[in-house]
């Protein structure tokens, strides 16, 4: 099976204010710096992504979006579009985050609508799905994370470049993780899906795995099939955590 390279993205979520946004700068300095056998992204709020661009001008780091709307402009006060964030210095965003799912009512239907505006705009999407704990508890998993494929991702993603994450919500900094088998079965079901949707174009683009990566279960995650790269919250936040996690790949 083809595997694109492995990318690791830092979901900094509404995190960079004071202190934190210090340690980030630190962290993202650190990144320019280091040399990666993977994809390095980092995914500030909105507000952020033009002084990070500044920042990380000239290296390898990439730098996403969290988030954008569907429509291209027009009387939608307080949203950004693709554009907006393309503009600032993005070339990647986060799009159907369950965060967003669950707090802003986001739909499949939705988070298809936001892809085509972000494939529009140049930008290239990580679509998020993945199950709740009720949804795991019930063995329902594979067949809600096939159901949001077929749902969030339009078929003009065929030949684009994109990345699907897998998360599952009741590991979202929780500090919880599938076993290496549960994540080997829902990547390869989020494959078929993928495949089932896009056709051959639903082969290439990587599957990254997202919920309480650490570098000390990130090396292990990573070799699973199928695991094409991480989503990374609270361990992106960490000049240490996300090195020895991009170390780890
Ligand atoms: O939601 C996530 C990344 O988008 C995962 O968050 P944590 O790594 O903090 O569990």
């Amino acid at each position: 099976m083809k595997q694109s390279v492995k990318l690791v993205a830092g979901n900094w979520k509404m995190n960079g204010l004071g202190e934190s946004l210090a340690e980030a700068e630190t962290l993202a300095k650190a990144l320019k710096e280091q040399a990666a056998a993977c994809r390095v992204a980092l995914c500030p709020p909105a507000t952020l992504i033009a002084r990070m661009a500044q920042t990380l001008k000239g290296g390898v780091v990439e730098i996403g979006g969290q988030d954008c709307h569907a429509k291209a402009s027009g009387a939608y006060t307080g949203s950004v579009s693709a554009g907006m964030v393309r503009d600032a210095g993005a070339g990647l965003v986060i799009l159907g985050h369950s965060e967003r799912r669950a707090g802003f009512g986001e739909t499949d239907a939705d988070v298809a609508a936001k892809v085509e505006a972000a494939l529009a705009a140049g930008l290239e999407p990580i679509i998020c799905i993945g199950e709740t704990l009720q949804e795991r508890e019930a063995g329902q998993a594979v067949e809600v994370v096939s159901r949001q494929v077929a749902g969030s991702l339009p078929v003009s993603l065929a030949g684009k470049a994109f990345a699907v994450a897998y998360e599952p919500v009741w590991a979202i900094g929780t500090g919880l993780t599938p076993t290496l088998e549960q994540i080997e079965e829902v990547h390869a079901a989020v494959r078929a899906a993928m495949i089932a949707r896009l056709g051959e174009g639903g082969r290439a683009a990587p599957i990254l795995y997202g919920g309480s990566v650490k570098p000390s279960n990130a090396a292990e995650i990573l070799a699973v099939a199928e695991v094409g790269g991480a989503l990374v919250g609270g361990a992106s936040l960490k000049a240490e955590d996300f090195l020895g996690i991009i170390r780890a790949v």
